[in-house]
């Protein structure tokens, strides 16, 4: 990964210049500003000689960024100072679990944390920064941020017909790829009752230990719930014959290698997701109105997992014993209280609206996607 990113970052900047001489010397579009993955801070330099603003787009929480922040400021220790349980800038107390993975232990995947904290590296010259969130979901964090940054909540950046449905069957939305799944699951989820199916994911990089597939299917057997297993090829190998066996007879469970997964979310049968966090994964559940059982493993997901249990209070958050597994006790108490808690099934609503609220007319999200679009068009800049 490490290489190829290199390779990008070597090849793409002069590309991008060209391309964007090529617009300037007589395209019909005039570029006015660059807007790029937060990622990617070697693209403000670009803007910059082209005389062109500039603005990142960070795809992870306002929370979550200001933990790289603060780490590239030193204003948040690793080690064992990290073990102090901290309460910074609005962010909630956290303890060395709940931080990014790659903070604590800055020696694991250096290249990745250099990353992470490179996104701040030149903030102060962006035009605009835009985060993938809400006001309402992070209010005291998009303030700070806000004080130090042209901030710009936009999210949540979900299909239309998954929000505010005005634009009905976004068909644009989503590889082919999920496309096969997509019927199949419906239809095996209108056969369900509401809020009854369990619904598996762990997105689309996590590599589960055999133990922990074992962990899983024993408690989804135990549990005897109807259940959506999105097992990814890769990690088939893992499920047993006779987990696969048993399931077929009993006609419980679904295993499918990959699905659509919003259409999975929004459905009326699914009353939890047993997730990993992933950024994108929890902002779904967050505005459908999906209670979450989280399971992270690594990067932003034991912060999002927090605030999804002591924050948002969506959901619970699983204990993993000495060697890291989520046994299957304790996963099964979790989905246990997620799909039979009253005020974690409120809380979820109420997000859920916050999140249609914050793109509809009147709404952050709204408001500041039109102060932008009103800024590039009556200005020069
Ligand atoms: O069967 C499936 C499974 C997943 N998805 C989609 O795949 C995405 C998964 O994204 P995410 O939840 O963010 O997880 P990862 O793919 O694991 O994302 C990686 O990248 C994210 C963004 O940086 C981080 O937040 C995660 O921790 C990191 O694992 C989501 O949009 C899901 O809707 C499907 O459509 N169908």
């Amino acid at each position: 990964m490490e290489a190829k990113v290199k390779q990008f970052q070597e090849a793409v900047p002069g590309s991008l210049d060209e391309l964007i001489r090529r617009q300037l010397d007589g395209g019909q579009a005039q570029p006015k500003i660059i807007v790029y993955d937060s990622l990617l801070p070697w693209a403000l330099d670009v803007a910059d000689r082209n005389g062109l603003a500039a603005a990142p787009f960070f795809t992870q929480t306002c929370s979550v960024s200001s933990i790289y922040y603060l780490f590239r400021e030193g204003k948040l220790t690793a080690g064992e100072e990290a073990e102090k349980e901290l309460c910074l800038y609005g962010l909630p107390r956290l303890e060395e679990r709940d931080l990014p993975t790659f903070v604590p232990d800055p020696e694991a995947s250096p290249f990745l944390l250099g990353l992470l904290v490179g996104q701040f590296s030149n903030l102060e010259r962006a035009a605009y920064v835009f985060f993938n969130t809400f006001d309402k979901l992070e209010d005291q964090m998009v303030e700070w941020m806000a004080s130090k940054w042209p901030i710009l909540t936009v999210g949540p950046t979900l299909p239309s017909m998954h929000l505010d449905k005005c634009i009905e069957d976004d068909k644009s939305y989503g590889l082919n790829l999920f496309k096969p799944n997509r019927q199949t699951c419906l239809d095996w989820l209108d056969k369900r009752q509401a809020r009854s199916v369990i619904y598996v994911s762990f997105g689309s990089l996590a590599v589960l230990e055999q133990q922990q597939m074992n962990e899983i299917a024993e408690c989804l057997e135990k549990l005897h719930t109807h259940f959506i297993w999105v097992v990814r090829e890769t990690e088939m190998g893992k499920l047993s014959s006779q987990f696969m066996e048993g399931n077929l007879k009993s006609g419980l469970g679904l295993v499918v290698t990959w699905c659509d997964q919003l259409d999975v979310l929004a459905h009326e049968s699914v009353g939890c997701f047993v997730t990993h966090c992933g950024c994108n994964s929890t902002l779904e559940a967050l505005c459908l109105g999906v209670p979450m059982v989280g399971m992270p493993k690594w990067s932003d997901q034991p912060t999002n997992a927090k605030f999804v249990e002591d924050v948002w209070r969506v959901g619970v958050r699983c204990r993993e014993d000495e060697n890291g597994i989520v046994r299957k006790v304790e996963l099964e108490r979790c989905v246990r209280v997620v799909l039979e808690d009253e005020e974690i099934r409120r809380n979820a609503a109420r997000v859920k609206e916050w999140a249609l609220e914050a793109i509809q007319d009147g709404g952050s999200s709204h408001t500041n996607i039109n102060k932008f679009v009103s800024a590039l068009t009556t200005s020069d800049a």
